[in-house]
């Protein structure tokens, strides 16, 4: 809810054109999503519709269909060209009080709609990166419920404690957590479906080059509303392919 939907379609514009003249955006090598704010989907489709960037929503219902005022379904997203949407956010979990099994079913409403699931995990407060993962792995399997890999899965790691912060949280945990998740994903899922680990938590410019191959990519917030330094982000992304 920072960006209105005039700032968002014009940031949205910004970044289509970027990726329209950014090698890396071009050749493949980076790839780009956007979830905008649901009232913002629409104008920011129309500016990325004609890029490489796909789109994608913040939060949807369990339900597709029914006496849901207020809800968002799967498939309307999918109508709006929706390709990804994010669950179980922490800020879904803290404001909205949404537990765990919501968060599962959601998870099941996205991958029943052909929507590639951002699955958001991590721990709420500071503490050393083997409990921390333990916590991830505890919330991935929840919401897996049992699926073993049939769909692509990007997985957004985000310590809550990191989120909305003037830093990221340190790279050696966050290495450290994403090593042990990764595994924990490599030996649960396998090559089934394809798995993406992402960081989250104030991320920005430098952040990808100091986590170096432990993470996929980044989960991008405030520090991405500059589109010039969105730029210099993906510079960093195509520094390390
Ligand atoms: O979804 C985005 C994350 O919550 C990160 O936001 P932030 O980078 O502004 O802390």
């Amino acid at each position: 809810m920072y960006l209105g939907v005039d700032q968002a379609a014009e940031w949205a514009d910004a970044v289509a054109l970027i990726a329209s003249t950014h090698d890396a955006v071009r050749s493949g090598a980076v790839r780009l999503f956007v979830l905008p704010s649901l009232p913002a989907t629409v104008a920011v489709s129309a500016k990325l519709s004609d890029s490489a960037v796909a789109w994608g929503a913040q939060d949807l219902h369990w339900d597709d269909r029914g006496a849901v005022t207020g809800g968002t379904s799967g498939a309307d997203l999918v109508e709006l060209g929706c390709t990804l949407v994010e669950v179980g956010h922490a800020e879904r979990r803290k404001i909205f009080g949404e537990d765990a099994g919501v968060t599962r079913r959601k998870f099941a409403a996205a991958t029943r709609n052909g929507l590639t699931p951002v699955l958001c995990v991590g721990e709420r407060e500071p503490m050393p990166a083997a409990d921390a993962a333990a916590e991830c792995i505890a919330q991935l399997e929840s919401a897996f419920a049992g699926d073993r890999g049939s769909t692509e899965v990007i997985v957004a790691y985000e310590p809550e404690w990191a989120i909305g912060q003037p830093q990221p949280a340190p790279p050696e945990h966050v290495r450290a957590v994403a090593d042990i998740v990764r595994e924990h994903l490599a030996s649960t899922r396998g090559t089934a479906g394809e798995t993406t680990l992402i960081y989250g938590g104030s991320a920005g410019i430098g952040t990808l080059s100091s986590l170096g191959d432990s993470v996929d990519g980044l989960f991008l917030g405030r520090f991405a509303h500059n589109p010039a330094d969105f730029a210099r982000i993906i510079d960093d992304a195509a520094a390390l392919t």
